[in-house]
């Protein structure tokens, strides 16, 4: 005699199973059983995250592939606000921008998605994913019920959350639950009617039923201020914490409902002149089975990590200023350039403990070539474009007289600490050295009254973490130019030469990508020195050659070995910075298709301070990312 009850039980799993097939698709937080809900059934995730903003879009599948055949189910994705919104009002989802098509191809790799749209997204990315242009107003308070800050949340989000919206797992697409705003905790604001504010924003575009998440470091502090009614609250936290400390404090926001390590360190960013960070694959598996075995939902931060092409990278600013390198390898699982490493091997050994994972090989890393050496030669800007209107990223070009004579070597100083964050200084084309933010605020130089001095100042990327994130790169209001607060970089307060203000500035904005995707230097004759071995050549300089990839465009390295500082530009493409003399990185990595292999490949190198009489430049078949040559 079947009893009433395993008749209604197996009548009640009987109906989950059938809406589970053909009922409509949910994804939701079951709080009596401490874990999510897919369909009505029991979910845990193992995700990794990924940026499609730090890797070439013909790669993106690629990288997914290796993801899912890793065992994964999901991968973290963030949108950062001003990759898609450079200019204000002015929106790019095109190419390597396609967020839509990163979610297509991650849906038709079997994977689902874990959104992160901010609008604050951290990421080591230039200023926290926040548009520079937000700085034009000089008292903005970003991350805050600011209403001028909130407005231009409001114009961003009204793009994109509806962009997103069908690809909510409830409407057929692959994206299971969404984050608001990033480790909001951490930020001295602790703003509850911000965080309200984005809470009805993303309800509003997002339905009712979306699961809607906060993620915050392993404090009281960062979870009291990071967490809202209604979005709920999970915890990051790597291989130097104990899971069950950090679970135990989540449970103190989420008495019930699934256990999420949001970002599990699988590795650590490196800053020029810091040694590259490592972490343990022993101390990754292990603690991630431990997770798992708990119950708990793991996302891997990184998976994959990529690169910070053009000038895209971050920077810290605790104790003093530090810019993040070009390469966001990570000591991820996946390589920068999207090779499998050990690590990746022994997550999936433990990942098959808890489900299945895919059949078949992994797929192997992308070929790599050696190409050899280039020569390159030395080039005088011709025909450098400058704007009038100020861009956000990259150099500006101070120039003045010197208003008197300063024989013997005078202190040019910025008293207020106000490069930002670099500067190469000469004196009618000599070269005379730089100044640095925090680290370099006094040079000599020497010359005759009305001599011309040229300051090249670099932005070496606006702060993306803590309180420092109004990175300004300018501010300082000339007799004769009211600057914008955004542009590019630049002096944030006056220079001091000997007992001087310097100014009667006149500044250039100069728009050295658009003037090489043009095709200068190599679509013309341009004028390069004779062909004798140039002496090592001081401060901001150009150089060109050309890369034979005959038969084949493979992933390769460039290594630029002596040089001192500066950016390289291939075919047109701003691979970003290298600064070999700091390290820790001696390479960039060069993504194959960039490459042509029936075509010169045309290389561009600004280099910043001084490159070596041997002007070659090499390409390898592998990284070199871990080596110090000087601290900074
Ligand atoms: C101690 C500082 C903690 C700042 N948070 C960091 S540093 C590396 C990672 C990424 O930036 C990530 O985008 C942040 O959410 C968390 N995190």
């Amino acid at each position: 005699m079947i009893t009433n009850f395993v008749f209604l039980s197996l009548l009640s799993y009987a109906c989950v199973v059938l809406n589970a097939a053909f009922g409509p698709r949910t994804f939701s937080i079951d709080y009596s059983h401490d874990c999510f809900l897919k369909d009505g059934m029991p979910f845990q995730y193992i995700s990794g995250s990924v940026h499609y903003f730090r890797i070439p879009r013909v790669y993106w599948k690629d990288r997914l592939l290796k993801m899912y055949m890793s065992g994964l189910n999901a991968v973290q994705v963030y949108v950062p606000w001003n990759f898609h919104e450079t200019e204000q009002g002015v929106y790019n989802f095109a190419g390597d921008r396609d967020l839509e098509h990163f979610l297509y191809l991650a849906n038709e790799t079997g994977l689902f998605v874990i959104l992160r749209p901010g609008p604050y997204i951290c990421a080591e990315w230039e200023m926290g994913g926040l548009p520079a242009w937000l700085l034009q107003k000089p008292s903005i308070m970003v991350r805050t019920a600011d209403p001028d800050y909130l407005q231009a949340v409001n114009d961003w989000l009204a793009v994109l959350l509806p962009k997103v919206k069908p690809w909510l797992y409830s409407n057929g697409g692959n994206i299971l639950s969404v984050q608001v705003e990033n480790e909001y905790g951490s930020y001295f604001a602790c703003d509850y009617n911000y965080m309200r504010h984005l809470r009805a924003l993303f309800r509003y575009f997002l339905g009712d039923d979306t699961v809607l998440f906060t993620t915050d470091g392993n404090t009281n502090r960062e979870m009291t201020c990071g967490t809202l009614q209604g979005l709920y609250a999970t915890i990051d936290f790597g291989t130097d914490t104990n899971a069950s400390v950090a679970f135990d404090r989540q449970r103190r926001f989420e008495p019930r409902g699934p256990l999420v390590n949001s970002e599990f360190y699988t590795g650590w960013l490196d800053h020029w002149g810091e040694k590259h960070a490592h972490v343990d694959t022993e101390k990754v598996s292990s603690m991630l089975g431990e997770m798992l075995s708990m119950g708990a939902n793991v996302n891997m931060y990184m998976f994959e990590g990529g690169t910070n092409f053009g000038y895209w990278n971050g920077a810290d600013c605790d104790t003093r200023y530090r810019s993040v390198v070009t390469s966001y390898d990570y000591n991820a699982p996946l390589s920068e350039a999207g090779d499998p490493t050990d690590k990746l091997l022994a997550i999936r050994e433990v990942i098959k403990k808890f489900r299945d994972v895919p059949l078949g090989p992994m797929p192997p890393a992308m070929p790599k070539f050696a190409y050899g050496f280039v020569t390159m030669k030395k080039v005088s800007p011709t025909n450098l474009l400058y704007l009038s209107c100020f861009q956000y990223y990259g150099y500006m070009l101070y120039r003045t007289k010197l208003p008197r004579m300063v024989p013997d070597p005078t202190p040019l100083i910025s008293p207020l600490n106000g490069i930002h964050d670099r500067a190469y200084i000469s004196i009618n084309g000599v070269y005379q050295g730089f100044l640095e933010r925090d680290t370099q605020l006094v040079m000599n130089v020497t010359g005759q009254e009305g001599d011309q001095m040229d300051i090249l100042v670099e932005n070496m990327g606006r702060v993306n973490f803590g309180s420092k994130i109004n990175d300004f790169k300018a501010r300082l209001n000339y007799s004769h130019l009211q600057i914008l607060y955004t542009q590019a970089s630049g002096l944030v307060s006056n220079l001091i030469l000997g007992r001087d203000v310097l100014t009667d500035w006149q500044i250039y904005s100069l728009d050295i990508d658009g003037t090489i995707a043009s095709g200068w230097p190599h679509s013309e004759v341009a004028q390069h020195h004779p062909g004798t071995i140039s002496k090592s050549s001081d401060g901001p300089t150009f150089y060109m050659g050309t890369l034979e990839a005959r038969g084949f465009a493979w992933d390769t390295f460039l290594k630029l070995k002596g040089w001192t500082k500066g950016q390289v530009w291939i075919n047109g493409v701003n691979l970003g910075r290298y600064w070999p003399q700091r390290g820790p990185q001696q390479t960039l990595y060069v993504p194959g298709p960039l490459l042509s292999s029936s075509q010169p490949n045309n290389i561009t190198v600004l280099e910043l301070e001084g490159a070596p009489v041997d002007t070659r430049i090499l390409f390898l078949d592998r990284p070199q990312l871990d080596s110090i040559t000087k601290r900074s």
